[in-house]
């Protein structure tokens, strides 16, 4: 039997198709992810990363190809429609969470996507905040105590986390994270890629991640691909990416894309 959460296939997609200033983005790209994988994503600036996040959120028309999750095809989807399908987390921490809204409204919210009762009563409210303190201890940054505040008071590494949460509460088929530590200090940045780590394991999450950080990009994950100029270059998995170093991949962009890979955050290590 079949276990894959996410079949992209001949996915293209372009910008300003038809006119004189057609961008050709993705071109004709397949992806298979089974279930349970957590696949580091790179590749140099405009390679295609954020339009193929894009394009299996639902934020981006397809032009043409197919995207299946959990094997139900979703490529017509509206965001709205797939969402009961997917955790997202952006590189913003403003992004995730609504900022005047508590710690545990904001986590409430999410428990209640896609659900069609939307009034709890107190009973259910009492057994919820339990469960939503017991989740916030797991993260270890003393959020158990700070249901009631302001999510805007937080700092951004607070924010990060909770919105995390936020995305994985429903245990989504696919988790999509945008670069979601790039926007915090190294420290924070490892702290929120820990409890990533911790998240995905647990809960077996089917994990796509985008990472402009090569040395997190070999840390983490059990697959990492990289994409260039809208087509996977390279794509290494279990203990052939366990054995990488960042020379080496660089060597390989190099090798695969044939340019010298330049963004200076991508070499942080
Ligand atoms: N709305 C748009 N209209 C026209 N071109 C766009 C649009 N959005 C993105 N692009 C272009 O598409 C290309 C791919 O963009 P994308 O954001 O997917 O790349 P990326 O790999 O995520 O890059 P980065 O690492 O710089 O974020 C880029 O050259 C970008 O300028």
């Amino acid at each position: 039997m079949t276990n894959q959460a996410l079949e992209i296939k001949r996915l293209h997609q372009y910008f300003n198709r038809g006119t004189s200033n057609e961008r050709h983005i993705l071109r004709g790209l397949d992806l298979t992810l089974d279930s349970g994988e957590f696949v580091a994503v790179i590749g140099g600036n405009g390679a295609g990363k954020s339009t193929l996040m894009n394009s299996i959120a639902g934020n981006l028309p397809v032009d043409e190809g197919q995207i299946l999750i959990n094997q139900e095809d979703v490529t017509y989807e509206s965001v709205a429609q797939r969402a009961r399908l997917i955790g997202r987390v952006f590189q913003d921490p403003q992004m995730g969470t609504a900022p005047l809204l508590t710690v545990e409204e904001n986590l409430s919210l999410a428990m209640l996507r896609g659900q069609r009762r939307k009034i709890l009563t107190p009973g259910v409210k009492r057994r919820q905040r339990a469960f939503l303190q017991e989740k916030l201890a797991l993260l270890n940054l003393g959020l158990e105590d700070r249901l009631g505040a302001e999510i805007g008071l937080l700092s951004g590494g607070q924010r990060q986390a909770i919105t995390l949460l936020m995305a994985t509460l429903q245990n989504p088929a696919i988790l999509l994270l945008d670069e979601h530590t790039a926007a915090l200090d190294p420290e924070t940045s490892q702290i929120v890629m820990n409890l990533t780590a911790k998240l995905v394991a647990e809960q077996h999450l089917t994990t796509l991640m985008i990472t402009h950080n090569m040395a997190a990009a070999l840390q983490f994950g059990n697959r990492l691909i990289m994409l260039d100029h809208g087509k996977i270059a390279v794509d290494i998995r279990g203990a052939e990416k366990e054995k990488l170093t960042v020379p080496d991949l660089l060597a390989l962009f190099k090798q695969r894309s044939g340019q010298e890979l330049t963004d200076d955050a991508m070499l942080l290590s």
